[in-house]
């Protein structure tokens, strides 16, 4: 079997060649108090570290850029001012400052309860389970500690900015200062309070308020991650390839040891507790958590931090990125609605968040394949013998290579529209107002993105990262591309329409016409569609067939009942038509048959 391979035969990087997992490790029983640590307050004056090629700091990058300066593209009346005089690396980055850490295990939270009804109030039965789970912890050990870790003297959490919830208290004056841009984490009693009052109950929300104020002062700033530092990795997951490096992070391909299930594992590049990188690191946990449930988000299981790295563990995309799949060939235009289709339900989802992503990109368009589809066709082809037209769709859903989920992943840029703290993505796929920190309608900065991104990988790539090129794609200057129709070139141009006011919204391209014609699924997903209603359909038929053959059983009960009670067997078999003829009238009620005549009355009217 694939993964029985022994570690030193893996030709793969090592995940942590620095970490003692033992050493660090406490025992998993004993909760040992100890002093919190917190971040420091000055991650957003700390320049970043080694900025990559494509990082918007990169110094040479803005050199470079300043050529772009000589050209005014702008022809067009609705065309951007045509100030060029900004290039895209040229913008500082302002790191991210953000309002608060979950450094709350998933495990913890996990644990709460199915019956609560939303996050907080689960996360407050979290609260009251971890405390009973201590008690339990002192009588008899875990049978299967899946790992070490001390827990901070003060039993605390962080808020997620990002929840609805946060998002809510956040809009709330009064919060504004433990919500929004101070870091924040809270203690069990405060949390309590916080969690079990009702964000939209103004009184509740004071006096939640009231309580983070007072806890405000004793615990001002987010748990370090420092503080959560736990071994998990090589406890928990056995590493099975490198999948991919990205400028923030290596992600690997891991088996989890326990489920046998395979997930990413993103660990960041470099340590990043106390680094300017934390921030970073932190934001892509929180937006994973709350956004990852999507099917076309990537989806999030846990995080942790390990050696003063972060790790997240998420979703493995067995198709890897939109940008390894456009290596051999670009994409057509049937495949590139797929592609639209797919992102912009994703974007949608984000965006009904208030939510933005910002580095929108074909490297952070992941794709995962249908394994059951293949399968599903085989069967479906097999047991259908009879010519129902459906052979040839069959036969391709066999051969296809085409049945994908595109996922839209790498969450690291994600800011909130009410309060952004944006951090540029990649300056190939950046819009023109963003570089020129015009804030006000990032929603459309996604859209461009995925405007210009499509272009791309519709063949219009290489993109250019600076110069008279960059600004032309900018400026309404968009070239149109042959393989692909009017229609979606006149859409892929008005995404990256110059002014983000007059791009279409995540919304309505849901809703374009491009999408909403049946072609927009391809045939081969039409295809497997129909398998599954077939298979659908035919275990209500064995149901059906089932419930004849009960009826058949009574029919006989009741003619030998007929012929017992009463010995004029003429009379009987009168009495036993008149009974079956109402055991088939649908809506019939009579004595103890009713429940079988309701069941089947509809399936029974059809026989
Ligand atoms: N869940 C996943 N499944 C499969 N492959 C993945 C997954 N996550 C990441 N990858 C691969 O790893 C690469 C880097 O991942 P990711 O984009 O998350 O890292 P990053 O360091 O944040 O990148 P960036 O340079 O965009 O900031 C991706 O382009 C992709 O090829
Ligand atoms: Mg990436």
């Amino acid at each position: 079997m694939a993964f029985r391979q022994p570690e030193h035969e893996m030709s793969v990087t090592s995940l942590d060649s620095s970490v003692e997992l033992r050493s660090r490790s406490p025992s998993p029983q004993l909760f040992n108090p100890r002093k919190l640590r917190f971040a420091d307050d000055d991650f957003d004056k700390d320049p970043p570290e080694g900025a990559s090629p494509h990082h918007p700091l990169h110094q040479h990058q803005r050199q470079k850029l300043s050529s772009g300066e000589e050209h005014h593209l702008g022809s067009k009346d609705d065309v951007g001012d045509g100030d060029v005089s900004m290039s895209p690396p040229c913008q500082k980055v302002r790191a991210l400052r953000l309002f608060s850490t979950p450094a709350t295990p998933k495990t913890i939270l996990q644990k709460s309860t199915t019956q609560c009804s939303n996050h907080l109030s689960a996360a407050a039965a979290a609260v009251n389970a971890t405390r009973r789970s201590e008690e339990l912890f002192r009588e008899r050990p875990r049978s299967l500690p899946l790992h070490n870790r001390k827990l901070p003297t003060q039993d605390t959490a962080n808020v997620n900015p990002f929840t609805p919830d946060s998002l809510l208290a956040h809009n709330k004056k009064r919060c504004r200062t433990q919500f929004g841009r101070e870091n924040l984490n809270l203690n069990v009693n405060a949390m309590q309070k916080y969690l079990l009052s009702d964000a939209c109950d103004d009184d509740a929300t004071e006096e939640a308020g009231d309580s983070l104020r007072e806890i405000h002062q004793q615990a001002p700033k987010r748990l370090a991650l420092h503080d959560t530092n736990i071994s998990r990795f090589k406890r928990e997951f056995m590493q099975v390839n490198v999948i991919g490096v990205g400028e923030f992070g290596v992600v690997f391909q891991c088996v989890n040891r326990l489920d046998g299930c395979i997930y990413a594992i993103k660990k960041s590049k470099k340590p990043v507790a106390g680094s300017s990188f934390e921030k970073r690191a932190l934001n892509e946990v929180w937006a994973h958590a709350v956004l990852g449930k999507h099917d076309n988000v990537v989806r999030y299981y846990s995080a942790w931090a390990e050696d003063d790295h972060m790790l997240i563990q998420n979703e493995f995309c067995d198709g890897g990125s939109l940008h390894a799949r456009i290596q051999d060939h670009f994409l057509g235009e049937a495949d590139l609605k797929i592609v639209l289709m797919h992102v912009i339900e994703g974007l949608r989802y984000i965006h009904s968040n208030d939510l933005v992503h910002m580095d929108l990109k074909p490297e952070n368009i992941f794709s995962t394949m249908n394994p059951n589809a293949h399968k599903l066709a085989e069967e479906q082809s097999q047991q259908t013998k009879d010519d129902d037209g459906m052979d040839s769709v069959y036969e391709e859903l066999r051969h296809s290579e085409n049945l994908v989920t595109y996922k839209i992943g790498d969450l690291g840029h994600v800011t909130s529209v009410k309060e952004p703290h944006v951090e540029e993505g990649d300056c190939r796929y950046l819009s023109k107002e963003v570089l020129q920190e015009d804030y006000s309608n990032l929603f459309k900065a996604d859209i461009f993105s995925l405007g210009i991104t499509l272009f791309e990988v519709a063949g219009g790539g290489p993109l250019p990262k600076n110069g008279p090129e960059w600004h032309n794609l900018r400026n309404g200057m968009v070239p149109v591309l042959p393989s692909l129709s009017r229609d979606f070139n006149e859409l892929i141009a008005q995404m990256m329409h110059p002014n983000p006011d007059k791009r279409p919204t995540s919304q309505s391209i849901f809703n374009h016409p491009i999408l909403s014609a049946v072609d927009s699924k391809s045939k081969l997903q039409l295809g497997l569609e129909l398998t599954v209603e077939k298979r659908k359909n035919e275990i209500l038929m064995n149901k059906l067939r089932e419930a004849k053959k009960q009826i058949k059983l009574l029919e006989q009960r009741v003619n030998l009942l007929a012929v017992t009670n009463n010995p004029d067997s003429l009379d009987g078999q009168r009495c036993l038509r008149s009974f079956t003829r109402r055991m088939r009238t649908p809506f019939s009620s009579h004595g103890k048959f009713d429940g079988i005549s309701d069941r089947n009355k509809n399936i029974i009217t059809n026989i």
